[in-house]
């Protein structure tokens, strides 16, 4: 075997292990209170709140099923996912997605400064939006797109940085989530028809740690390629985000200071197409307690 192209490797912690630990307890919700025919049952409704409200706090992690999406729906993206991937590595570089160019395909992604083994194909289903330039303030809005679709999977552990991301997987599997309870990497078990919900870092904020985005990643293998479909819940560039105030008082303060999600999501993006040397940003900059450490490090070395 020849040498491995360094951008690749991961650090020793991060390899994965041999033996696979596939969990049953992941939750599978069944949303059919929310469209049954004689109109929703407000027991059932709440019962389902309920059962999603401790799914996010146990594992951060659900699967959904019967969710209302038809079937054909998901087949005739499946269908033309498969067929876009097929064609010849020079006939997918014409719709090449790169620094400047918002969406299109790309194979050179990097999560937390490593190279991820994986095509993406990212389009856009809306209108087009304005994004912050850089993470300069002075730095005008810029338009731009961002919505991603499909995603040859990430190797990479890592927790998404938006609301929320609903994911389709095929039967292959290989997603892996960090069990909360013991820090455990545990498979989803691809369910047929089904979709998968995690939290992400915007709701951990907006809950003020109530709901913690949790780490994932996804395993390849050299035997059967994969496909996931993820869609990414984002709010708007200009939302800044904080904790929400009815979540927070007194005895609960707010942990995190705002952060304009558009600046954020732009710095991160950054780093999306090269391997840089510093960690890239994360909710945890933001953390209240991180900054008043941070302060007092920096007078500690000015008094000295
Ligand atoms: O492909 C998957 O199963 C997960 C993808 C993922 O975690 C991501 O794109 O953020
Ligand atoms: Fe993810």
């Amino acid at each position: 075997m020849g040498e491995a192209d360094e951008a690749f490797v991961q650090a020793l912690g991060h390899r994965p292990k041999l033996s696979i630990t596939e969990d049953e307890g992941i939750p599978l919700i069944d949303l059919s209170p929310l469209s049954s025919p004689n109109g929703a049952n407000t027991k059932h409704i709440d019962d389902l709140v309920v059962e999603i409200g401790n799914a996010c706090k146990t594992w951060g992690f659900f699967q959904v099923i019967n969710h209302g999406v038809p079937l054909e729906k998901r087949q005739k993206v499946e269908d033309a996912m498969r067929k876009f991937f097929a064609q010849p590595l020079e006939e997918k570089r014409k719709v090449r997605k790169d620094e400047k160019k918002a969406v299109g395909y790309y194979d050179n992604e990097h999560t937390k400064n490593v190279r991820d083994w994986k095509e993406v194909f990212d389009f856009v289903a809306d209108k087009r939006i304005l994004m912050a330039a850089s993470h300069e303030p002075e730095d005008k809005e810029v338009p731009e797109t961002f919505n991603q679709w499909p995603d040859y999977p990430p190797e990479l552990r890592h927790k998404d940085a938006g609301a929320l991301t609903v994911l389709a997987q095929d039967d292959v599997g290989g997603l892996e989530v960090k069990r909360k309870s013991d820090g455990e990497w545990v498979r989803v078990k691809p369910t047929p028809d089904a979709y998968i919900i995690n939290v992400g870092d915007i709701i951990q904020v907006w809950s003020n740690d109530a709901y913690e985005s949790v780490e994932h990643r996804v395993m390849v293998n050299s035997e059967k390629e994969r496909f996931s479909i993820p869609f990414f819940f984002f709010p708007s560039h200009y939302t800044m985000v904080k904790p929400l105030d009815e979540l927070t008082n007194e005895q609960n303060p707010a942990k995190y200071r705002a952060y304009s999600w558009g600046k954020f999501l732009t710095t991160r993006k950054g780093s999306n197409f090269k391997k840089l040397d510093v960690e890239n940003v994360q909710i945890y900059h933001f953390r209240v307690q991180e900054l008043a450490d941070k302060l007092e490090r920096a007078l500690s070395i000015n008094s000295k």
